[in-house]
């Protein structure tokens, strides 16, 4: 096995000749334009091309090294590296995203979008509003980035939304205590593979409970396991909270303190009034948001998946927190994938288990059918998308990573070369959130929850009597009178038993602290029998929370490959729905008449909502091929003499390089139906004739 320095000797020089074949690749893309053009002659262009056959072969012979000293297979954390280094360097050489400010020097954790990316993000985000907003008549807001302090005071952000962070005590650099300890054990673990089973399971078991620990427990851990600052070894400070928020101050005087909000969320709970009132009143319902969020992470790392503003997609959907059950649960109730329960994560085994979503209710494991229909609907979405489903699982917190409030929670992790990934959080957060809000903005966040039949229902009703409240307590009779009536029933109850026992009983006011002798004779209390319609209850929230940025990520991941026998020649097999251009046309030689066909069948595409790009460079067809499989363009439309002579044009499908010959009046539509999922790839093969693939070097 080759020593690490080797390794990274090899890995560099892999990089460097990478980078020479990408430039002079470029440099004969734009000498064959300029010849085109006669800005150049042919003998300039041949040497160019030769240097780039010669730079490719070093590049396949540098592989060839690094491979055999790396060993390197796709599950080694080296071939996990070098596969992350291909993609990524995929996705920045095609503009997919960029590191944010970079003529600057950029900024951690903050990425632009670029073309293809940008398309991406949009085809995710519209088929999201497709499968839940439309599909569940969601109510869809948008509310500012900028929230003012008592919004977040409320929800519990300003107190708790906290990492807990160690210094390096000479330099001041930050980390994430815990990202420091998880990554040294997962080094523990992969550097010593001889470990006997129950130290495996030690370690294992503190990985698993990596996210609860306290600042103590952290830091006695750190020590534990000899953690140093990773860049200088310096020692490191014990963990303390650090809030994640970005502060600001909103208007000029600087008076009133706001924070950029790091979630959706809480702009739909402070709507809640007025969406059940635009719904009608009715339970149950949900809104949806998608939108910005901010959060100044430690020590962001691992590209897209942990950043500092971020899209998030926010699904809250209210139900009565004593019927949680899901019309539409009998639909996905026989999905089975991938669910990694709490007992399984304790176990001896540690695996997830394929699973019926309907059993994992019926059987407890999951909390209640709106819940399991929201993981199940989860699944579909992010398999529509071409996330692989054996790389895709939802994992239950364990009962201590679990706000107090929380009833049940499972995340949708994705497995990417970085791990398993959190893309997705689902829980069911009870009432806590319009609780708070209610409390804080004293205003009722309550549904009115209608019986099938009237019911008769015993109540404690307390009735102070104004006039002897007046002339025994003077001034005080009126706060007397309103802490009568905001006694809890069980308040009442046990005041009316001291009441007949002693003949008086204390009432406290807790907001003056003063103390009231109450008599017999100031207050009535009694049971008394209504019949009721239904009842006020504030409703429980199930939250679905979609990271996109992690999503988009991991997907790249899952779609990237190479050719068989041709590691040069990468794709992304993005699904039509994803893919950032759903169809390229070609004219198959530089040709006005070839070329005038192209545009006109690019402009009936493009009037058909069909994303296309036409590309008339006079590179060979099998290249121009290549390029837009590197983007993940499923479809390619050849426009050639037959085209001329017989109105009909190739139509090549990326994943098989299959390719068929068809009218040009019916292509538009036959790559619609194709982009829109309408028809199969298979169902196009069988109607049309087969053709010999052109040239695919
Ligand atoms: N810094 C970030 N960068 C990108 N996406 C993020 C980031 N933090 C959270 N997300 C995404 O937002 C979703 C909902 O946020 P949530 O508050 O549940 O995350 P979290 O549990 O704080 O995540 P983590 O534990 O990874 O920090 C997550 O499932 C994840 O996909």
């Amino acid at each position: 096995m080759a020593s690490e320095a080797e390794l990274a000797a090899l890995h560099a020089d892999l990089t460097a000749k990478q980078a020479d074949v990408n430039r002079t690749g470029d440099e004969v893309r734009a000498m064959k334009g300029a010849l085109k053009e006669k800005k150049v002659d042919k003998a300039e262009v041949d040497k160019v091309v030769a240097k780039l056959t010669a730079l490719k072969l070093e590049l396949k012979a540098a592989e060839d090294a690094y491979k055999a000293k790396a060993g390197v297979s796709k599950d080694s954390s080296e071939g996990r590296k070098k596969f992350r280094e291909d993609v990524s360097n995929a996705l920045e050489r095609r503009l997919f995203y960029i590191p944010a400010f970079k003529i600057y020097g950029g900024i951690a954790g903050l990425y632009d979008y670029g073309p293809p990316g940008c398309a991406v993000k949009a085809n995710i985000l519209q088929f999201w509003r497709q499968h839940y907003v439309m599909e569940e008549n969601m109510l869809e807001v948008e509310c500012p980035c900028v929230t003012p302090e008592v919004v977040l005071k409320a929800s519990g952000h300003v107190e708790k939304f906290t990492d807990l962070m160690v210094k390096d005590v000479k330099t001041s650099a930050c980390y994430r205590a815990d990202h420091l300890l998880k990554d040294a054990v997962e080094d523990l673990l992969e550097k010593n593979p001889t470990f006997a089973p129950d130290v495996v399971l030690e370690h294992k078991n503190v990985l698993a409970r990596v996210d609860e620990f306290s600042a103590d427990e952290l830091g006695a851990l750190l020590t534990k396991y000899k953690i140093v600052a990773p860049e200088t070894k310096n020692e490191l400070s014990k963990p303390y909270p650090f809030n994640l928020m970005f502060a600001t101050s909103i208007g000029p005087t600087g008076t009133m303190q706001g924070f950029l909000r790091p979630e959706t969320a809480q702009g739909i709970f402070v709507n809640f009034r007025d969406l059940l009132y635009y719904n009608g009143n009715k339970l149950p319902f949900a809104a949806a948001q998608i939108g910005q969020a901010f959060r100044n992470e430690i020590a962001p790392r691992q590209g897209l998946l942990r950043v500092r503003e971020f899209t998030l997609a926010e699904i809250e959907h209210f139900v009565d927190p004593e019927d949680k059950s899901h019309p539409k649960f009998k639909h996905v109730k026989d999905l089975e994938f991938l669910l990694y329960p709490r007992a399984e994560q304790l176990g001896a085994e540690k695996k997830p288990v394929l699973t019926k979503i309907g059993d994992a209710v019926a059987q407890g494991i999951v909390n209640n059918e709106t819940l399991g229909y929201f993981i199940a609907r989860t699944y579909l979405f992010l398999t529509k998308l071409g996330i692989d489903k054996t790389r895709l699982r939802f994992r239950q917190h364990l009962a201590s990573e679990m706000a107090h409030y929380a009833q049940d929670c499972w995340d949708a992790e994705i497995e990417c070369s970085y791990g398993w990934i959190e893309c997705v959080g689902l829980a069911d957060r009870a009432a806590y959130d319009l609780k708070q809000h209610s409390e804080e903005s004293k205003q009722p966040l309550i549904a009115f929850k209608r019986y099938d039949k009237p019911r008769e229902v015993e109540h404690v009703v307390v009735a102070p009597d104004s006039k002897v409240l007046g002339k025994m307590l003077k001034k005080d009779n009126k706060v007397v009178k309103e802490a009568l009536e905001a006694m809890s029933e069980e308040e009442a109850l046990a005041m009316q038993a001291k009441l007949e026992k002693d003949g008086e009983a204390p009432l406290t006011i807790c907001t003056t602290n003063q103390t009231f002798t109450i008599t017999r004779d100031m207050v009535k209390i009694a049971k008394e029998k209504r019949t009721e319609s239904g009842k006020n209850i504030t409703p429980s929230v199930i939250e679905p929370s979609f990271g996109v940025g992690r999503i988009i990520y991991c997907l790249f991941e899952h779609s990237y490959y190479a050719r068989e026998g041709d590691e040069q020649r990468t794709v992304f097999k993005f699904t039509p729905l994803v893919a950032p251009i759903k169809v390229t046309v070609f004219p198959l030689v530089s040709n006005a008449k070839l070329d005038e066909e192209g545009y006109q069948i690019s402009q009936a595409m493009t009037a058909s909502g069909v994303a296309n790009k036409i590309d008339t460079t006079a590179i060979s067809i099998g290249k121009r091929y290549a390029r837009t499989d590197e983007i993940g363009v499923p479809f390619a439309i050849t426009v050639d003499f037959e085209t001329l002579q017989g109105g009909t044009v190739t139509l090549r499908e990326r994943e098989t390089t299959e390719q068929v010959r068809i009218g040009t009046k019916q292509v538009v539509g036959v790559v619609r139906s194709l982009a829109d999922g309408v028809v199969a790839w298979s169902d196009v093969v069988a109607q049309y004739p087969k053709v010999e693939a052109k040239e695919e070097k």
